[in-house]
C-alpha cells in the first residue's frame, strides 16, 4: 500500500557521510535515525518532492531520498533532503521541517557516480516544475510551517 500524501516531518539536521556535497555536489540535510524510524511504515522508499523550511526561514522547494541509497549500500535507512536554495553556511543542529508532497521514482543503483548525479539533477528539474502546480503551491502555506517552535 502506498502512504497517502502529503506527510509532514520535522527534526534536527544531523551529520551523514559527507558525500552529498563532496562527491555529488548536491548537499542533503539528513535527519537522525530516530526521525527515520518514526516514519509511517507504508511510506515506500524512493525519491519524493515537496517543501522545506530551516528554523524560521522561508519555505523552499526540495527533493528528498528515503531508503538505503543502493549506489552506496548504506546499512541504515536515511531520509535526506536537498533544498533548492543556496545557503551560505552549514545547517547542522538546525530544525528542518518538510512537507512531502509527491513521489518521483524508486531509489536505484547506477553504473557510475555521474549517472547518479544526472538522475538527481533531473529529479530537481521535475520537482521544480511540479511544485509550481496550484494544488502543490498551496501546501507551502500549510499551518505546519507557520507555528512557532
Ligand atoms: C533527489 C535525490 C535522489 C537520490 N536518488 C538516489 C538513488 O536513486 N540511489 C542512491 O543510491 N542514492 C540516491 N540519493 C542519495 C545520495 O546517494 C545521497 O544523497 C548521498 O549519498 C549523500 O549522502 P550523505 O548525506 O550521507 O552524504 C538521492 C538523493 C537525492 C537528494
Ligand atoms: N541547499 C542545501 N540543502 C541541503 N543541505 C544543505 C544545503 N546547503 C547547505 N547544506 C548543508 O550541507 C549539509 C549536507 O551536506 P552533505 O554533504 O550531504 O553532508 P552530510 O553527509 O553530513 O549530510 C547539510 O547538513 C547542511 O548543513
Ligand atoms: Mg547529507
Amino acid at each position: 500500500m502506498i502512504h497517502k500524501l502529503p506527510i509532514y516531518v520535522s527534526g534536527e539536521i544531523v551529520r551523514g557521510f559527507g558525500r552529498g556535497s563532496k562527491e555529488l555536489g548536491i548537499p542533503t540535510a539528513n535527519f537522525s535515525l530516530d526521525v527515520v524510524k518514526s516514519l509511517p511504515e507504508s511510506l515506500q522508499t524512493g525519491v519524493y518532492y515537496g517543501w522545506a523550511k530551516v528554523n524560521d526561514s522561508e519555505v523552499y522547494k526540495m527533493v528528498l531520498s528515503v531508503g538505503w541509497n543502493p549506489f552506496y549500500n548504506n546499512k541504515e535507512k536515511s531520509l535526506e533532503t536537498h533544498i533548492m536554495h543556496k545557503f551560505n553556511c552549514d545547517l547542522y543542529g538546525r530544525t528542518l521541517r518538510i512537507c512531502i508532497v509527491g513521489y518521483l521514482r524508486p531509489e536505484q543503483n547506477f553504473k557510475s557516480l555521474d549517472d547518479l548525479i544526472k538522475a538527481i539533477k533531473s529529479d530537481i528539474e521535475a520537482a521544480t516544475t511540479l511544485l509550481d502546480e496550484a494544488e502543490n503551491q498551496k501546501l507551502q502555506h500549510a499551518p505546519f510551517f507557520s507555528t512557532k517552535h
